[in-house]
């Protein structure tokens, strides 16, 4: 017997079985990835979405702190065709519904033939079809979040700490924290600072580069981020990862635009332009860099040609749509953090007559 409902937006409700109860909506989004559950469902990119596993078997290896990727679970709940106990646990400790035993590859299919979706889910002993299809009535466009920023960003600045060798300054729109691990690793003191920070308390930190995160949402609606790009264009070089790439090709009289449902797993294939070599990425994106302003597509993906990778060499800007940091996925491309910190270096060393 169902005691759990998805209701989508093209009219079908699914039958489920309640791993977590509550009722709740969002954007319907899938990975394809094979592992990788705890980062995923830790990652503030899916705040305001319902993250559906295409793989069916998720939580088989147990749930690990130290792989979290925030302090709490972003998405408003979790479908997967079969949930193990501890990771259905997890979820209704942080009051997340989690539905399974339903046909995720129809569900997936659905977004993909369809385009982006809205949801409702209604999960629990007395959840009926009806209160799903309520919830779904309430869900907003993903642009309609406009306040997304202030949902997942930190308030108050903090370090991380790696040596002090550089500093970085990281706007938060969201960040996985291996953006930040990553960049510590190679010798910088990341000064994660909120999406909105005042632009003097960026320019106090007099920083080698400045970094603008992953995150959720519609890129137009980070208006305070990209401002604080404008004001530093051309003072200190500029770095971004998905959401960060988005701001960042505004603020260079650039464009933004929704994808059909995006990109979403482990094995986007990149090709660099420059190089001609091709790797693997991790993605989880709904919007893409539709025109890149100012800037130069410096990679493109290998299924639909859409922007990957931005660069300007007169302004110092690197950007990368996909997840260099990986976790979850392939790390082929970490060296894009070596290219990060190879632009703090470029950009302070005095010239040096020969
Ligand atoms: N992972 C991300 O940073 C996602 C960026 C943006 N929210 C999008 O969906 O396109």
């Amino acid at each position: 017997m169902a005691d759990a409902y998805v209701a989508l937006e093209d009219g079908r409700v699914f039958e489920a079985r309640a791993r977590s109860s509550g009722r709740t909506r969002g954007e319907l989004v899938f990975t394809t990835a094979y592992t990788g559950y705890e980062e995923s469902l830790t990652d503030p990119s899916y705040e305001e979405q319902v993250l559906t596993f295409s793989y069916p078997l998720i939580g088989n290896y147990g749930v690990r702190d130290e792989r979290f990727e925030s302090d709490r679970v972003h998405p408003r709940a979790a479908i997967a065709r079969e949930l193990t106990d501890n990771v259905a646990e997890w979820l209704d400790a942080e009051d997340v519904p989690a539905v399974d035993h339903l046909d995720t590859r129809e569900l997936v299919t659905s977004v993909r033939e369809e385009g982006a979706m809205k949801c409702g889910i209604a999960a629990g002993p007395d959840a009926t079809p009806e209160d799903a299809r309520e919830e779904l009535a309430e869900c907003k466009g993903m642009s309609e979040h406009t306040e997304i920023g202030a949902q997942v960003s930190t308030t108050e600045p903090y370090t991380v700490t790696g040596g002090g060798e550089y500093d970085v300054a990281l706007l938060d729109c969201g960040a996985k924290g291996s953006i930040a691990s990553s960049l510590a690793e190679r010798g910088a003191d990341v000064h994660v600072l909120p999406y909105d920070a005042d632009p003097a308390d960026v320019a106090d930190l007099d920083p080698d580069v400045l970094f603008v995160s992953n995150g959720p949402g519609d890129p137009a609606n980070f208006g305070e981020t990209q401002a604080l790009v404008e004001e530093f264009t051309g003072e200190v070089p500029l770095a971004g990862i998905c959401l960060g790439q988005q701001i960042i090709a505004r603020a260079f009289d650039g464009d933004t635009e929704k994808m059909p449902f995006g990109h979403r797993g482990v094995n986007q294939p990149v090709r660099d332009l420059d190089s001609g070599k091709v790797v693997m990425t991790t993605q989880n994106h709904g919007y893409s860099v539709a025109d890149p302003g100012m800037l130069e597509v410096t990679q493109v993906n290998v299924n639909d040609d859409t922007a990957e990778g931005l660069a300007s060499e007169e302004y110092d800007v690197v950007t990368r749509q996909y997840h260099p940091e990986a976790n979850p996925g392939p790390h082929d491309s970490l060296d894009f953090f070596d290219e990060v910190i190879a632009l703090a270096n470029s950009s302070r060393s005095p010239v040096v007559a020969d």
